[in-house]
C-alpha cells in the first residue's frame, strides 16, 4: 500500500513482551487531516498501539511510518515528539498552581524553562496563538483561573490546549471523556471536530456515544490486530465486534 497522503502508517507491526503477542501484525493507516477513533476491549493493545508510534515501545517487526516519509522506529519519544506527534494521556497533568495561561505559556513550542517562559512579555505572536487555543478549549473566560480550579472536564480540555500549543501535525488522544459530564463529553466530541480541521488525530475511546458524536472512521482493535473497520453503524453491525466489545 503506499504511504503518499498518509499521516501514519503502520504494516505487519508486532511486539511481544515476555512471549506474549500484545500486538499482532497490526496494519492501520490514517490519511493526512483525517479524525480516527480506535475502538477495543481491555487488553486490545491500543495503549501499546500508541506507545510504538511515540517511540515509547519499539516493536518487533514492521513498519511504521510519520508523514509517510519519516520512519519512527528509527526514532526516540524525544525525537518523535519533536517532529509534530503529541499525545495526551488519560489523566490530566495540568500545573495546577498556575493559570490555564500560564499553562499554555508552558507547553508553547520552543526552548524554554518555566521561569524565562512565565516571566518574559507575550510576543504578539504568542498572545494570538494563545487566545486561539483558549477559544479552541472554550476556556476564554477562564484564562485567569488557577488550573486546580478546573472541573476535571476543564482540566481535560486544558491539556488538550497544552498538547495544540507544541503545534503537533498529529495528535494521539487516550480516553478523553473518561468522567465528564454528558455536557462535557458532547462538548469534547465538538472541540476534537475543530481541532481536527487543522489536524490529524486518533482518539481512542470507551464511550460510544462520544464515538457517535464524533462521527468519523472507526477501527476496533482485538488481540493486537483490526478486528472490524469502517462507519460506526458498519462496526456495530459487526458480530465480532458485539461477541468481543459491545455486546459486555
Ligand atoms: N510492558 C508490558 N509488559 C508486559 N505486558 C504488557 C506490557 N504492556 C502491555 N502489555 C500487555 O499487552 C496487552 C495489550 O495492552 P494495552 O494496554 O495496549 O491494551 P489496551 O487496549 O490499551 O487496554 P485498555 O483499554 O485496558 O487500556 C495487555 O494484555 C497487556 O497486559
Amino acid at each position: 500500500m503506499s504511504k503518499s497522503g498518509t499521516i501514519l502508517y503502520l504494516d505487519g507491526v508486532s511486539v511481544s513482551f515476555d512471549g506474549f503477542r500484545a500486538i499482532n501484525n497490526l496494519s492501520l493507516v490514517l490519511d493526512r487531516g483525517e479524525m480516527r477513533a480506535i475502538i477495543g476491549p481491555n487488553g486490545a493493545g491500543k495503549t501499546t498501539m500508541m506507545d510504538i508510534v511515540t517511540g515509547k515501545t519499539k516493536p518487533d517487526s514492521g513498519e511504521v511510518y510519520f508523514n509517510g516519509e519519516i520512519d519512527l522506529t528509527r526514532h526516540d519519544e524525544a525525537d518523535i515528539a519533536m517532529m509534530g506527534i503529541g499525545r495526551k494521556f488519560q489523566k490530566p497533568t495540568v500545573f495546577e498552581s498556575h493559570t490555564v495561561e500560564d499553562n499554555l505559556m508552558l507547553s508553547l513550542k520552543g526552548p524554554r524553562s518555566i521561569f524565562p517562559a512565565l516571566f518574559h512579555r507575550k510576543t504578539a505572536d504568542e498572545a494570538r496563538r494563545i487566545d486561539d487555543i483558549l477559544g479552541i478549549i472554550r476556556l476564554g473566560d477562564k484564562r485567569h483561573m488557577l488550573g486546580a480550579n478546573l472541573s476535571h472536564g476543564q482540566k481535560q480540555w486544558l491539556e488538550i490546549g497544552m498538547l495544540l500549543a507544541q503545534d503537533p501535525k498529529l495528535l494521539l488522544v487516550d480516553e478523553p471523556v473518561a468522567g465528564m459530564t454528558d455536557a462535557e463529553t458532547e462538548e469534547t466530541a465538538r472541540l476534537l471536530k475543530d481541532i481536527a480541521k487543522t489536524h490529524s488525530v486518533v482518539v481512542v475511546e470507551h464511550d460510544m456515544h462520544f464515538v457517535r458524536e464524533l462521527g468519523v472512521k472507526v477501527t476496533c482493535l482485538h488481540e493486537g490486530s483490526v478486528l472490524s473497520e469502517g462507519t460506526l453503524d458498519f462496526v456495530s453491525a459487526d458480530d465480532r465486534v458485539v461477541e468481543v466489545y459491545l455486546g459486555r
